[in-house]
């Protein structure tokens, strides 16, 4: 029987089989950030080791940084504790840390793919659940616990029982104005919030194949708010064009053998999923969120469901829930909502091509009055691509003052909240209540339908701007 491309990458990893079902699995490469490593390096002093690999570890900060003056002292004491831990935790165990003010500082799952650290078939870990982002590049990447960094940091392994497998097919093209994040919310959508649970998922088929890299990491992004462990797409010309050239991709006769290799990277034709979805491109246009998990998702031009469209009592339940939370009412249009607060930025959509998409909306227009737009980089790298493409300064012209790279408002664990009952249009992952901030209502989208609500200040189908 054939392998998927899961198989044959989890194959090429097992370190140790322990009989129990439980495989060994050697880690390439793992990311660490300031909010779930700390705990993880007192394991280490109290049990009295080092770092296994310490060249196999990359570190940033991002979940605490603030996005504005980012040369002064940090102002939250928490945040504050929580960046000089990490700083203090690199020097003591000898790893690279790109902090604030270094030129590759930015939110980890942008970062590493941007640096070439990531590559097609290697295995991935950081504690923290989006981690499923560097699937894109068809390598299988996952979220892991506190616990979990210390026995990496370690051993440069891990434990992992195989997850079942799931096939996503989306065949055709997207339609115009339909981005990577509606792609995946539409998705979401179909699957549930719940849908993808014990699964890693691939994503096939034309429309996925037919994304820029960035658009794919927006994908596998978003996999684990569907409850799968993570997502991946095969490496193909796409794949191998991007990391071609990157800080830590392969060079000279390296580069040929590693990409011969990566061109064996795909799930053969005989290949068995435990479940597979098929969806077409042609039904999918912008999409936006109403509720308070991401699979709560509806075409722009739809109406919010309403009771009688569930048969389930818990999902009507969840449904009265959400649109009590959100101030929304069962059959109404989002189209044509006052929103105060714009956010485009995240591991989701933090990316140049996501600026790309804004600015092209934003060009020429201003700012809506009672708008606070923050358009926050995912890292300095696409900061200074920013920069250097002219997109900062039609932001600047349009009143929007481009931040500084952090996590910023996709939570609220920094000095960058949504106000309380202020609604947000945010291109981030989830919509969660108080997850930008207490009491705050966020309306998950992607960057052209962010960009057009800037503008207007209400909820505006981004087609009729392009
Ligand atoms: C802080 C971190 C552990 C968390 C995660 O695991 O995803 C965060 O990045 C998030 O997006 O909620
Ligand atoms: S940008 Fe948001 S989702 Fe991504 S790592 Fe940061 S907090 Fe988590």
């Amino acid at each position: 029987m054939g392998k998927t491309l899961f198989d044959k990458i989890w194959d090429a990893h097992v370190v140790h089989s322990t009989g129990d079902g439980a495989d060994i699995l050697y880690i390439d490469r793992h990311y660490i950030h300031e909010v779930t490593s700390p705990q993880a390096f007192d394991g280490l002093r109290s049990r009295g080791i080092g770092v296994f690999r310490p060249l196999k570890t990359v570190a940033t900060a991002d979940h605490n940084v603030p996005t504005i003056n980012q040369h002064l002292p940090i102002k939250e004491e928490q945040s504050r504790k929580q960046i000089a831990q990490l700083v203090q935790n690199c020097k003591e165990f000898g790893l690279d840390l790109y902090g604030l003010g270094h030129q590759y500082q930015g939110i980890v799952h942008i970062i590493g793919p941007e640096l070439g650290v990531t590559q097609p078939g290697g295995t991935y870990v950081c504690g923290d659940s989006h981690t499923a982002t560097h699937g894109a590049f068809g390598s299988i990447a996952f979220g892991i616990g506190t616990s979990e960094v210390e026995m990496v940091l370690a051993s440069q392994s891990l434990p992992q029982v195989k997850p079942r497998q799931m096939r996503i097919t989306v065949n055709g093209q997207l339609k115009k104005g339909v981005t990577a994040k509606d792609l995946i919310l539409y998705t979401i959508g179909k699957l549930t919030a719940k849908g993808g649970t014990g699964y890693f998922v691939e994503y096939a088929g034309e429309a996925f194949r037919s994304l820029s890299m960035e658009g794919r990491m927006t994908v596998c992004n978003m996999s684990i708010e569907m409850g799968a462990r993570g997502g991946l797409i095969a490496p193909d010309e796409t794949t191998i064009a991007y990391v071609k050239g990157r800080a830590f991709a392969p060079k000279g006769d390296d580069w040929d053998k590693t990409v011969a290799y990566w061109r064996t990277l795909y799930s053969d034709t005989d290949a068995t999923f435990d479940a597979e979805f098929t969806f077409d491109a042609a039904d999918i246009e912008p999409m936006l969120t109403y509720g308070t998990n991401p699979g709560m998702g509806i075409g722009i031009s739809e109406s919010i469901p309403s009771e009688k469209d569930f048969t389930d009592e818990s999902d009507k339940a969840t449904l009265k829930k959400a649109l009590a939370y959100m101030q929304l009412s069962e059959g109404e249009l989002l189209l044509g909502k006052p929103v105060s607060y714009v956010f485009i930025g995240s591991c989701t959509n933090g990316r140049i091509e996501d600026f790309r998409m804004a600015a092209e909306i934003v060009k020429g227009r201003k700012v809506a009055s009672g708008v606070t737009a923050w358009f926050v980089p995912g890292s300095k790298q696409v900061e200074k691509q920013c920069e250097a493409e002219g997109l900062t300064q039609i932001f600047a012209e349009a009143g929007i003052a481009l931040r500084q790279p952090g996590c910023s408002a996709c939570l609220a664990m920094n000095e960058d909240k949504i106000p309380e009952g202020e609604l947000c249009i945010s291109t981030s992952n989830r919509n969660f209540e108080g997850r930008q901030g207490p009491g705050a209502r966020t309306i998950l989208a992607g960057p052209y339908a962010a960009a057009a609500a800037a503008v207007t200040g209400v909820i505006t189908d981004p087609r009729t701007f392009l």
